[in-house]
């Protein structure tokens, strides 16, 4: 195959950049426990990448609890352990060596993540010197953003904010989720999974490569400086 030429990077933040799915799996288990249902993969699959009240109403509906709880409530009963517990999540493996590398030569990179600009303010207060390295971040709230993954909106305003003209195809997506997945393919970019903790492949559809974390990313493949370690 022919070494793609990747210029810029846009990293998707919530289970890739961050340990924070674990924080959302944790708190939705622990509500649907109130109401007798479980919280499993398939239902948190759908859900992740998703924006806040989306992803609500997802896990009411999927749940069988439309009616019983509203997807309103769903969120006002997690807000406040999402308070007391975004703020501890950690940057996931690799993530500190590639940012850090492709910062120093000089790599464009930036963040295109669900998350509603409150929750990033949580999750990323510790781990300013990462996102300080990003020349922008596009959130799941930015007017720019009508529709939620799996819709490309949020990896093409991405594309955008990039100096100068970039072409979507010099552009490599590194995502966790399936809707992240389709997301960054329909906006004709290239892009790699890192799917965490999870056998089952039908995920990872779509996927130009699939990596179990990002300690086995080789830039060289796709075009950018080989690691110097
Ligand atoms: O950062 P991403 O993975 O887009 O998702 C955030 C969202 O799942 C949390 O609300
Ligand atoms: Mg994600």
């Amino acid at each position: 195959m022919l070494t793609p030429t990747i210029t810029h990077v846009i990293f998707d933040m919530d289970g890739l950049l961050l340990d924070t799915e674990r924080i959302y799996t944790l708190l939705s288990g622990k509500i649907l426990e109130r109401y007798g249902k479980k919280f499993d993969w398939p239902l948190q699959a759908k859900m992740m990448g998703k924006r806040t009240m989306e992803s609500a109403q997802i896990c009411v509906n999927e749940s069988g609890l439309a009616g019983i709880l509203s997807p309103e409530t769903f969120v006002k009963e997690r807000e406040g352990m999402l308070q007391e517990l975004l703020p501890t999540c950690s940057l996931l493996p690799g993530v500190e060596r590639l940012v850090n590398h492709l910062h120093a030569k000089g790599i464009p990179m930036c963040v295109a993540t669900a998350s509603c600009t409150s929750h990033f303010l949580l999750k990323t207060q510790n781990h300013s010197k990462i996102f300080k390295m990003m020349h922008h971040v596009v959130k799941g709230d930015d007017p720019e953003v009508k529709q939620g993954k799996p819709a490309p909106d949020i990896f093409l305003a991405a594309l955008r904010r990039f100096e100068g003209i970039v072409e979507a195809s010099n552009c490599l997506v590194f995502e966790d989720a399936p809707y992240g997945m389709i997301a960054a393919k329909d906006a004709g970019m290239l892009a790699v999974m890192v799917p965490g903790p999870r056998p089952d492949v039908s995920y990872h559809e779509g996927a130009d490569q699939v990596i179990s974390s990002l300690l086995e990313f080789s830039p060289q493949n796709w075009g950018l400086p080989p690691f110097q370690d």
